[in-house]
């Protein structure tokens, strides 16, 4: 039976499912997803696959024009990120079932990773929670301009180069360690680039980085809390450069890092963080509109999937842009 067959003819509620083959076992979700559908005497839910060279932009759209009450997403974050940049404005709330390998939407939302049931019955009969949308328009060297979404962070620099150098397969085999060896190469490298920036379309500066991190949300692969202040319902984006010189610049980086790792636990740990002042090589600030021009092109990375180069880039966000539907608790 096609999908068309399937649509929605009754007052019953439907479901969407759409899903990376490649990273979901197909026979086991179907499972789950139908278990659900009898409990909550939902219709049949209707299905679309994301393809080796669409990420599931198109399988969205067409998920989106059969109007159902909800979009599973069956994927990691790169599918997630094409999902919600193809049908965030239709308003329909999305469910992640989180099946990537890194999942750090799915992280900095809390929710089980390993759990299929509970995030199946979550899309069913969750809570819906707003999140900002970040867009990312570039400016590639030949003038075109593109503008994507992105749910989690933007990186520039040494962040994009570890998302570019890191080979599929050892991400699958070893997860997050397979990020250790580009970081350490990027680092004895210390390959500094220039931009002129501005801020909320304020005044333009210019400033040499390393690397730079405009996040939605906080927490980076490994559960390294990068971005404390980072609240993925605020309207705002966190913007971090890191400007280390020298090894000993990286160390105290790093301390931070682990500070905020520690400290933002507790209630006095976030206050203490709160007064301690900025560390010089982590310049951190919070705006609606992020804009660079970088003296060289430079890689941009959005929710870990490597953009390319690119000579400029506008970063905004929609407040509340997209409804997420989270298992109750
Ligand atoms: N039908 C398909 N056949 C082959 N490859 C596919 C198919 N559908 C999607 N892909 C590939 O899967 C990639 C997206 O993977 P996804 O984001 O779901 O997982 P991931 O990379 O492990 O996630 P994470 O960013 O969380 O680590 C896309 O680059 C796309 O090319």
């Amino acid at each position: 039976m096609t999908n068309d067959e399937l649509a929605p003819t009754s007052a019953r509620s439907v479901a969407a499912v759409v899903f990376n083959p490649v990273k979901v076992r197909e026979a086991v979700l179907r499972a789950a997803v139908e278990a659900a559908e009898r409990e909550h005497g939902w219709a049949p839910s209707l299905w679309f696959e994301t393809g080796a060279a669409d990420a599931g932009a198109a399988a969205a759209r067409e998920a989106a024009a059969q109007h159902p009450d909800v979009i599973l997403v069956a994927g990691g974050d790169g599918t997630v990120r094409a999902v919600a940049e193809a049908m965030h404005a239709s308003g329909i709330p999305l469910a992640l079932l989180p099946s990537g390998t890194g999942n750090l939407l799915a992280r900095n939302l809390r929710l089980s990773l390993t759990d299929l049931p509970r995030a199946v019955r979550g899309a069913f009969a969750g809570v819906d929670r707003p999140l900002d949308v970040g867009f990312a328009a570039t400016r590639t060297e030949d003038g075109v301009v593109t503008r994507r979404a992105f749910l989690v962070m933007a990186g520039i620099g040494l962040d994009a180069n570890m998302a570019a150098n890191t080979s599929a397969e050892l991400k699958r085999r070893i997860g997050w360690g397979a990020y250790v060896d580009p970081i350490a190469r990027s680092i004895l490298g210390n390959a500094q680039f220039g931009l002129r920036y501005r801020i909320d379309r304020g005044r333009s500066r210019s400033l040499r980085a390393h690397t730079i991190i405009v996040g939605n949300c906080g927490t980076l692969p490994g559960n390294i809390l990068l971005l404390p202040d980072a609240v993925m319902d605020d309207g705002l984006l966190d913007v971090v450069a890191f400007r280390p010189t020298g090894a000993f610049g990286w160390m105290q980086i790093g301390s931070r890092l682990a500070a905020y790792s520690m400290f933002h636990r507790s209630t006095a740990g976030r206050q203490m963080l709160q007064r301690t002042p900025d560390l010089k090589q982590l310049a951190h600030v919070q705006a609606a509109e992020f804009e660079a021009r970088f003296d060289e092109p430079q890689l941009l990375q959005l929710d870990g999937d490597t953009v390319g180069d690119v000579v400029g880039v506008a970063l905004s966000v929609v407040h509340h842009g997209l409804t997420l539907r989270v298992p109750r608790g």
